[in-house]
């Protein structure tokens, strides 16, 4: 993508400038090994520890669906399917199953290898159990009671081809109720994008966390930007955008 509208303001991070609007672009596309550097830099000079980055991701996809699925156009209990996969990706799902909870809608996790060894995972679990959001292993035969399905499957971590169970369970969500995938389109190369051939994932939303990576050139659907951590130049950066200033600060929503 040409253009450039981000820029390095602090250390790694990408921010979107004035001169450069996002219109018409997405931004300056990070490719993974600097996605993997930012959330390391986040980490590493301002301290942020990953519950707190993954508290600020869960939310934002939370109010990305929010945004896009408003829950009064649902009926009393709107149903949120969220797929959750064994990284911090699927950590991210699991935050934002509590926030939907809390917003009124009625969160459903999938998360097939649920990561029992870390205390934030077990943590998040057992928050979702006191709340008697369910969690369980396999995919529902029934997927059409679902008003979105959010993809919290792989991140920018994924590589390589598919591997069960996660195969199958792609290959179910690309036909059902619209998606939503966080940070990346699972299935999909962090930078060339969808695959090659087999089933692909095509989500109509996509929430890009702290700035789109590269596969985002190839996404067409609806596209918001979260977890936008709250570092001085962010929010510096965030006045001059001016008119951009979401009324909702979670997120922004991106032009096409
Ligand atoms: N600063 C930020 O933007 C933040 C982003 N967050 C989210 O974290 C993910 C990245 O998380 P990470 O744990 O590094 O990796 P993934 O979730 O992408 O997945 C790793 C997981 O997947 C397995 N895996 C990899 N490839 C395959 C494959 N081909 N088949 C099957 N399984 C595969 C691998 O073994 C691991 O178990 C980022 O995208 C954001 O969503 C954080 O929440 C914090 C801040
Ligand atoms: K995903």
């Amino acid at each position: 993508m040409q253009g450039s509208a981000f820029s390095v303001i602090s250390g790694h991070i990408y921010l979107p400038t004035r001169r450069e609007p996002m219109e018409g672009a997405c931004g300056r596309l990070l490719n993974q090994k600097e996605a993997i550097a930012v959330d390391e830099e986040l980490m590493a000079s301002p301290g942020f520890s990953v519950d707190q980055l993954m508290e600020l991701a869960g939310l934002s996809v939370a109010c990305a669906v929010a945004t896009a699925f408003p829950r009064e156009q649902y009926g009393t209990n709107p149903a949120v399917l969220l797929v959750c996969g064994p990284g911090n990706n699927g950590g991210d799902g699991l935050v934002a199953a509590r926030h939907l909870y809390h917003f009124g809608y009625a969160p459903h996790v999938i998360y097939p290898k649920a990561n029992q060894k870390s205390q934030l995972f077990v943590n998040l679990t057992t928050q979702l159990a006191q709340l008697s959001v369910p969690v369980e292993a396999a995919l529902p035969e029934n997927l059409e009671r679902y008003c979105v399905v959010v993809d919290a499957i792989f991140g920018f971590s994924f590589s390589g081809a598919v591997r069960a169970p996660f195969d199958e369970i792609i290959r179910r969500l690309s036909s059902g109720p619209p998606v939503l995938s966080v940070d990346i389109p699972s299935g999909w190369d962090v930078e060339q994008g969808p695959p090659a051939e087999g089933v692909t994932l095509q989500p109509g939303f996509l929430i890009s966390l702290t700035a789109p990576k590269m596969c985002a050139a190839h996404f067409k659907g609806r596209h918001f930007l979260g977890g936008r951590f709250a570092l001085n130049d962010l929010e510096r950066a965030n006045a001059e955008l001016g008119a951009l200033l979401p009324q909702l600060r979670q997120v922004v929503e991106l032009p096409n």
